[in-house]
């Protein structure tokens, strides 16, 4: 599904990924970790085609990028940060978006299951960090796509909306579908993830699943065996 080889990207001499190699080749869930400033937003935007490699190259579904865009029609994505103009209306927001899609989508559920209906006719700008990221969440979990990306998306989320999120990435996976996401909140990793991929100094350091994870440093604590991995060798 996505095959990634031999990436490279530099920002001026910050040297973000170094030979990048990995592979997702069925559907499930996959936490990217690494430290901040570790390159997992610029692995993300390089798979979305938002970032251009220096060297390497990124396959999705066959399709090789960059320069193609008819791949992103199969995938949704949830960015760190999402810039839209703040006079919008929730409501004019997601028809804005199904417009530019121009597919199926299905967001009144999740419009009720994140409580937004009092929102709809609210203008982003005076929406709550929280209730943002769920507007945010309605958009990359709308449409039907066989891949999501998540940059950070239990970010600014409270109790109930985070056992909500947990909920729809679960009933995505079940449907077959590839998560790939990152994540600081480890006992959200721990509860969401089969597998993780750990990203510093621009090398994967390890591509498993946790247990093995905790195997292979001796650590049953999670954050403790995330925090090995960084002292010991390459696991991959
Ligand atoms: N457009 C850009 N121009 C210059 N430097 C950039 C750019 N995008 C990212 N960087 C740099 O690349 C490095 C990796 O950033 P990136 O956002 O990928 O890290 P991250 O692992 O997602 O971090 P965090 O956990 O803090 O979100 C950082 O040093 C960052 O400053």
């Amino acid at each position: 599904m996505i095959k990634i080889e031999n990436l490279h990207k530099k920002f001026g001499k910050n040297k973000v990924l170094e030979g990048v190699d990995i592979h997702f080749d069925r559907g499930g869930i996959y936490a990217i970790l690494g430290p901040n400033g570790s390159g997992k937003t610029t692995l993300i935007k390089s798979i979305l085609g938002m970032v251009l490699p220096d060297k390497g190259s990124i396959t999705v579904n066959g399709t090789t990028i960059p320069r193609q865009w008819t791949y992103r029609q199969q995938l949704s994505y949830l960015p760190q940060i999402a810039n839209f103009p703040g006079n919008l209306r929730v409501s004019e927001l997601i028809s804005m978006i199904k417009d530019l899609r121009g597919q199926e989508a299905n967001e009144s559920h999740l419009v009720q299951l994140f409580e937004l209906e009092k929102y709809l006719d609210k203008r982003l700008s005076t929406l709550s960090g929280g209730t943002k990221q769920k507007v945010n969440l309605v958009l990359a979990f709308m449409f039907d796509s066989p891949l999501l990306i998540l940059d950070e998306p239990t970010s600014g989320l409270d109790p109930s909306s985070l056992i909500s999120l947990k909920r729809i990435i679960r009933t995505e996976k079940e449907m077959g579908k590839t998560v790939l996401l990152s994540s600081h909140i480890m006992h959200f990793v721990e509860e969401i993830a089969d597998e993780i991929v750990y990203l510093l100094e621009g090398k994967i350091y390890f591509k498993g699943s946790l247990d093995a994870l905790k195997e292979l440093t001796g650590e049953g604590n999670v954050e403790h065996a995330i925090a090995a991995i960084a002292t010991t060798q390459t696991y991959v």
